[in-house]
């Protein structure tokens, strides 16, 4: 029997989908799906549509806005039991919960589940029990994507940030690099992280990450990529905290996103401890490689409001 970590009264199951504002609708469409190779399973409803790329019917959410950025990150709970515990426990530590809207719950695939705003992030995470799984077969014939990987967010308030995901979020610290970036995960999911956070100037978003199948895969990407003319800001590399194989590049509001293959999973029991890694531009890519400036640095957090 699993038991929760550290007093959290609920076990997670993975990251499920990532929200985000996009300014040309039609265009991030094009390129989530026509470059990266995700596949639109809700066609365009108004001003928003949702995109798959592994067994469930959403993994990212596009909503036409007139600012790009981050709207809202999902987790999916273990069961309809921890879904209950979760919100109690969001309430009883005095964030505010709300339904998720019942506009939304069928565009979305899942059951119900609520949604909560934390203040110091800026970021609103929707917590669920369940998500539609289709029937449809998943054509990969761009990409061998095996799911959404992570979400990274800039935040300039690090150690308070980290502070209140690990203490009311729960999530659990698989490394960290001094006064730069803690990389988490929700447990039990085994994977080194679905969440991590970069410390900046500039809050907002840091870049979305899918992990796909084969090293081929971020090989074919990075010159497809090339080819239809969008700009590579990282790699092809190796991180040292996770051990993944990288690739960066820009959608169409310069907001980053990564292919990413291989990644450290940890065991339930007896995990080791969080590593505290050089702040070195070694620890980010083990084979000498640089960031463009353009990395990581487009991308708003939107306010609890877009998510009500
Ligand atoms: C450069 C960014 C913050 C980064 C660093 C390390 C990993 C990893 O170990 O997987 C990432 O996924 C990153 O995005
Ligand atoms: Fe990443």
């Amino acid at each position: 029997m699993k038991t929760p970590m550290q007093g959290l009264p609920f076990l997670y199951k993975r990251l499920a989908y990532v929200a985000l504002n996009v300014t040309d609708i039609n265009k991030s469409i094009a390129f989530y799906s026509g470059q990266l190779g995700l596949n639109v399973h809700v066609e365009r409803q108004g001003e928003k549509v949702g995109l798959r790329c592994d067994q469930y019917a959403m993994s990212l959410v596009l909503y036409q806005e007139d600012v790009a950025g981050l709207r809202r990150v999902c987790f999916q709970v273990a069961s309809t039991e921890d879904l209950q515990l979760a919100k109690a426990h969001f309430q009883s530590r005095s964030y505010e919960c709300w339904d998720i809207p019942g506009t939304e719950i069928e565009f979305l695939n899942i059951a119900g589940g609520f949604r909560v705003h934390e203040p110091i992030t800026g970021v609103t995470f929707e917590y669920i029990d369940c998500m539609v799984e289709p029937p449809k077969v998943l054509d990969q014939s761009l990409a061998k994507i095996q799911r959404l990987g992570h979400v990274v967010i800039r935040t300039n308030k690090l150690d308070e940030a980290w502070a209140v995901m690990n203490n009311d979020f729960g999530l659990l610290s698989s490394d960290f690099v001094v006064d730069k970036a803690v990389w988490a995960r929700c447990y039990p999911n085994p994977f080194h992280h679905s969440f991590a956070m970069v410390k900046s100037d500039s809050p907002g978003l840091h870049h979305v990450n899918f992990m796909v199948s084969e090293i081929d895969d971020v090989g074919r990407a990075r010159n497809r990529l090339i080819n239809a003319g969008v700009d590579i800001v990282f790699g092809p590399g190796r991180h040292m905290p996770s051990g993944s194989v990288f690739l960066y590049f820009l959608d169409p509001d310069g907001m980053t996103a990564e292919f990413s293959f291989g990644m450290e999973e940890f065991p339930e029991e007896n995990p080791r401890e969080a590593r505290m890694l050089e702040n070195s531009a070694q620890t980010m890519d083990l084979w000498g490689g640089m960031p463009k400036p353009e990395f990581c640095k487009r991308g708003e957090i939107a306010g609890p409001e877009f998510n009500e």
